[in-house]
């Protein structure tokens, strides 16, 4: 072998096939295969067919974190072979990208370049079966709920991998006895984090895969329990009918693996059995092992060459037991690949043609086609939606106070706006210079047809509005206390304005400046505050008016002589004298049930990916569709009651107007709920975590207030604004709720109708994005 030069073949990039175990079987396990094989070497292309029947193949993996400037490679060219039934050590110090691997071979991060087979198919694709129950991942995170007790994790898991509550229950007697867990009544969030990571074993093994992925399943553990879990690995794998690729810090335990592969800057340095690295390295301590060959990376003195006869040397040496496996495999065994040392591609042949065993397992349907519209959205399957909806139903339950705290924002939030938004301003100091009636004298008047005192006649009907009068000798004191925030207007009333105004009635057309001065109010507001200003003009003229009708029935004049010449009569719709109340709550009570549900449901989620529950669901073939319709179905509960009781909130103790029918004021706020749920899927997909969530969630929330005419009309805004608002998801429904409340109408008008129709086809595109982004957003 040491004869042969490699070089050539290298250079023109060729993937050659392995010698096959059966051939090292044939060679003594001492010695190097240098001189049998050795003319029937010849290179050939790599085989799809070889890739398929192991059960992980990687081939020149690449894998980068960050931006082009900043990039940070993990996995560099790496090749992975892990043979059906064998137990695969992945070993690599923290940080050298174990965990992005298998990610990437569960199909929940993508290659930059490279490819994957699991189980003899791409994961991801059709009829691949992976991501699915064929693979059992344990990550690194506990992955579980805390809220349940173990035996209902172990019920979830395995009904999520279609399995019967008896089969369930028989499983986890013998994981309870192996992996020695405690009651099965013991709640998950109790346990020690040793205890809690034995659960998350127990749940990846319940339901026997073909493939056990597991992330650091032994630390923390116990050395007992741990030998048990190797000798369990151990027995699972004779079959071979198990394939198992473990990580873990504690290397020696490795050496029950049938194969490790060492990992080191993004490559492999060694990828054999245990004991052929320990003899090639003339040492009894795989770390030592380690060291070395860490030490030979750094120097980069090792050749090519020289790596390609080591490794099927060492591979000769490592895999006596394959000797067992009958000589109708040996062609097809003989295909079989290995991954280089330092991350070389190479492989050499011992035959030319590929050759199909007789007894190999039936490969899986070709899946090149990588991408179906109709995988996305294939039907979802009971047994995930059954688990899925009795885990978020038992989850509702043990949350219950925090549940009913939850019902409780949205009155809260209902009654505080009621108490506190729309009503009129009361008890605002207003200066006011009476020069008819001296200072500080008692403002009689006579109540019959009398024009005596009539500045105190109408400073009368001025404090109706309760508002504090206060009297200043001169208009520049008053104007001070205005200046000086003492007072939010002042009033002039003139000397005689009682005999002026007299004269103004008898001489009518006739009057001259004087009379009409010295019978003129005179009005100086701060403007400062538009709605205090606008109320104040408002109450002024309102109390000139009534005092007006005042004296006309006095004088037995008919009131209109002394109105305006318009009449308002009553309103089509809505009251006579509207209140702010009444036009912001239809929005307020959208916005409140909206809110609630995207905090809620990007909190839920949020916690289910940090915790890494949501990865373990999807590795298992949940997807992602199942898992949003299965929160819709159970927060739908959640979201009737806080419609209801929002709407009962603010109708029936704060009296909001309504002429509407409640069913659909109902239906409405429902509807918002569930819009504002798929929100929340949206944000909780596109953030990496709940303070991005939350960030957004919050930014969002003021421009929905203020672009979808909630407290002001959208038809004060500019044409563009106008067209944006018109596309967010509270604008049409606020327009229809509003139109429902005030004017009574119901789903059969379009205003009503548009309202529904925007909120239904919101939910449809968060969902859909949302779906799309759990598929398609991976690392
Ligand atoms: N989403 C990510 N974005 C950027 N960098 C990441 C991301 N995930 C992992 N990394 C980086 O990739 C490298 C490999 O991480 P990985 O978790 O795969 O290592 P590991 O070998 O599993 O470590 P450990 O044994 O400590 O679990 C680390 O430097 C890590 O900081």
């Amino acid at each position: 072998m040491s004869n042969l030069d490699l070089s050539d073949i290298f250079l023109q990039d060729i993937e050659l096939q392995e010698l096959g175990p059966s051939l090292f079987s044939r060679l003594p396990a001492t010695s190097a295969p240098t001189q049998g094989p050795r003319t029937k070497l010849q290179p050939q292309q790599s085989t799809v067919w070889t890739r398929r029947m192991n059960a992980v193949c990687v081939r020149r993996a690449r894998k980068t974190y960050g931006s082009k400037s900043n990039q940070h490679v993990i996995l560099d060219n790496l090749n992975m072979t892990v043979p059906k039934g064998c137990i695969y050590g992945l070993l690599g110090a923290s940080g050298c990208g174990k965990t992005t691997l298998l990610s990437c071979i569960v199909g929940r991060r993508t290659l930059n370049s490279g490819e994957i087979w699991v189980l003899g198919g791409k994961p991801g694709t059709r009829g691949s079966g992976v991501p699915g129950p064929r693979i059992g991942y344990m990550p690194q995170e506990m992955a579980l709920y805390g809220e349940f007790t173990i035996k209902e994790t172990m019920l979830y898991f395995g009904w999520v991998n279609n399995m019967k509550t008896e089969e369930i229950e028989e499983r986890s007697a013998f994981l309870f006895n192996l992996l020695q867990l405690p009651g099965p009544n013991r709640y998950v969030k109790e346990l020690s984090g040793g205890q809690q990571r034995r659960v998350s074993m127990a749940a990846t093994f319940l339901h026997q895969p073909e493939l056990l992925i597991l992330d650091e399943p032994t630390v923390g553990v116990d050395p007992l329990i741990r030998q048990s879990v190797w000798d369990y690995l151990v027995e699972i794998t004779r079959e071979k009918t198990t394939t198992i690729i473990i990580t873990t810090h504690y290397i020696d335990e490795t050496k029950q693996a049938t194969t490790i592969g060492l990992m080191r800057g993004g490559r492999f340095l060694a990828e054999d059995s245990p004991a052929a690295i320990l003899r090639k390295y003339n040492t009894d301590s795989l770390e030592e092992a380690f060291l070395k060959l860490s030490i030979l990376q750094n120097r980069g003195k090792r050749r090519r060459s020289s790596i390609s006869s080591d490794i099927v040397a060492a591979k000769a040496a490592a895999m006596p037991e394959l000797e067992t496996i009958g000589a109708a495999n040996e062609a097809f065994d003989s295909q079989s690949e290995i991954s280089g040392e330092f991350g070389d591609n190479m492989s050499i042949a011992s035959v030319p043609a590929v050759i199909k065993p007789d007894n190999a397992d039936p490969l899986p349907p070709d899946d090149e086609v990588d991408f179906n519209w109709k995988d996305m959205f294939y039907l979802m399957q009971s047994h995930h939606m059954k688990a899925l909806i009795w885990k978020n139903v038992l989850w509702i339950w043990r949350n219950l106070p925090m549940m009913l705290f939850i019902f409780g924002i949205p009155v809260s939030q209902m009654s505080f706006f009621c108490w506190s938004i729309g009503h009129d301003p009361v008890g605002l100091n207003l200066a006011v210079v009476n020069r008819e009636v001296p200072l500080k004298t008692f403002c009689t008047y006579n109540t019959s047809c009398s024009f005596e005192s009539m500045s105190c006649r109408y400073l009368k009907h001025m404090s109706d509005w309760k508002h504090n009068l206060i009297p200043y000798s001169s208009a520049e004191e008053a104007k001070y206390a205005v200046k000086r925030n003492w007072a939010w207007a002042y009033i002039d009333i003139p000397p005689n304005f009682s005999e002026m105004l007299a004269l103004r009635v008898e001489t009518g057309k006739d009057a001259n400046n004087t009379i009409i001065d010295g019978s003129q109010v005179s009005i100086y507001l701060d403007m400062s505050n538009q709605q205090i200003a606008y109320l104040l003009q408002r109450q002024i003229i309102t109390a000139l008016k009534s005092f007006a009708k005042d004296m006309a029935g006095a004088c037995s004049v008919p009131e209109s002589m002394l109105d305006v010449p318009m009449k308002m009569n009553d309103p089509i719709y809505g009251p006579s004298v509207p209140n702010f109340t009444d036009f912001a709550a239809p929005g307020v009570m959208l916005t409140i049930v909206f809110f609630i549900a995207v905090s809620l449901t990007s909190g839920t989620m949020m916690i289910e990916r940090d915790e890494g529950i949501l990865e373990r669901c999807l590795v298992s073939g949940i997807t992602g569709l199942e898992i949003l319709s299965a929160h819709v179905v159970t927060q739908f509960f959640v979201m009737l009651c806080q419609a209801i009781v929002t709407t009962v909130t603010a109708l029936y103790v704060f009296n909001i107007s309504n002429e509407g029918d409640i069913v659909w004021i109902t239906l409405m706020m429902v509807l918002s709920g569930v819009c504002g749920m798929t929100y929340g899927f949206v944000l909780s997909s596109i953030c990496d975590n709940l303070r991005n969530a939350t960030y957004l969630s919050v930014g969002s929330f003021l421009p929905f207030i203020m672009l979808c005419g909630i407290i002001w009309p959208v038809q004060g805004m500019s044409k563009l604004l106008q067209m944006v608002s018109f596309f967010l998801p509270l604008t049409l429904s606020t327009e229809s709720l509003r139109s429902i409340l005030a004017r009574g109408w119901d789903i059969h008008h379009p205003v009503v109708y548009n309202g529904f129709l925007a909120l239904g086809a919101w939910t449809i595109i968060f969902m859909i994005i949302s779906v799309l982004l759990l598929k398609f957003k991976r690392g």
